[in-house]
């Protein structure tokens, strides 16, 4: 299992107390699995997947990656499994507005302490199997927003992580190129055998993934007709 979580519980200061947002949430994802998470606005997914990612410690429960437990590791040693394991797309892409595309992965790699000479041959790679060959020395604003956020994915999986968390990836897109976007990581979960969390409002796109569940009152509920996870 690339990602478990066991056991979430979430909450939030609200007013005088607290407001609970997951409620004893249970979730995995193994390698070359595709799973979105989707539910009303407000209702946590973001906040799932700032869990999933090491971005918020929850109250109570257990993340674990590639089989180590999380609990307990302090802010530099969830720095290094972010870096080391975990890629993230965000809604806008949140692409370097200065910088060209083979640069935004570059970037990636270079904090992981690859040379430049490596970081460029790989992040060339990486662009032109996303279909962005052509356009690997331009700056965001000359991409379209259907490019950006392929850049934005490939971004994510410039250090080859376990787990590619998505956060409204299509948010910004047209019916055309937000299918696109959602075929492509359909593609690359299974091409790479990554395991990707994808979180969307948008229900349209949920034939192209092989499983996917809601997030309501707290709890993580399995769609109708999405497949379970045969592995616990
Ligand atoms: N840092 C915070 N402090 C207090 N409340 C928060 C915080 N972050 C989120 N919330 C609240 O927690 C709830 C869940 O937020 P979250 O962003 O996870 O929902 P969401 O399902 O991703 O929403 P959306 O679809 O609108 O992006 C919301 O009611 C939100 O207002």
């Amino acid at each position: 299992m690339s990602i478990c979580l066991r056991n979430i519980v979430l909450s939030y200061p609200d007013g005088d107390g607290h407001r609970r947002v997951l409620d004893d949430v249970d979730f995995e994802v193994r390698r070359g699995e595709f799973v979105a998470v989707t539910g009303p606005s407000g209702s946590g997914k973001s906040s799932l997947l700032a869990v999933a990612g090491l971005l918020i410690t929850p109250d109570s429960g257990r993340v674990v990656i590639d089989g180590s437990d999380m609990t307990g590791l302090d802010r530099d040693e969830r720095t290094t499994v972010r870096r080391e394991k975990l890629g993230f797309v965000f809604q806008q892409s949140n692409l370097l507005p200065s910088l060209t595309a083979v640069e935004q992965l570059q970037m990636m790699s270079h904090l992981a302490g690859d040379s430049v000479r490596e970081s460029r041959a790989r992040a060339t790679d990486l662009l032109c199997s996303l279909g962005l060959d052509g356009h690997l020395d331009r700056r965001p604003h000359q991409l379209s927003g259907g490019q950006r956020q392929r850049v934005a994915i490939a971004r994510g999986l410039m250090n080859d992580p376990s787990v590619l968390l998505v956060d409204e990836p299509t948010s910004a897109l047209d019916e055309n190129r937000s299918r696109e976007v959602v075929a492509l990581l359909a593609d690359l979960s299974r091409d790479r055998d990554v395991a990707i969390v994808m979180v969307t409002h948008d229900l349209s796109r949920l034939t192209l993934v092989d499983r996917a569940c809601a997030v309501r009152n707290g709890t993580l509920i399995p769609l109708p007709g999405s497949v379970p996870s045969a592995i616990h």
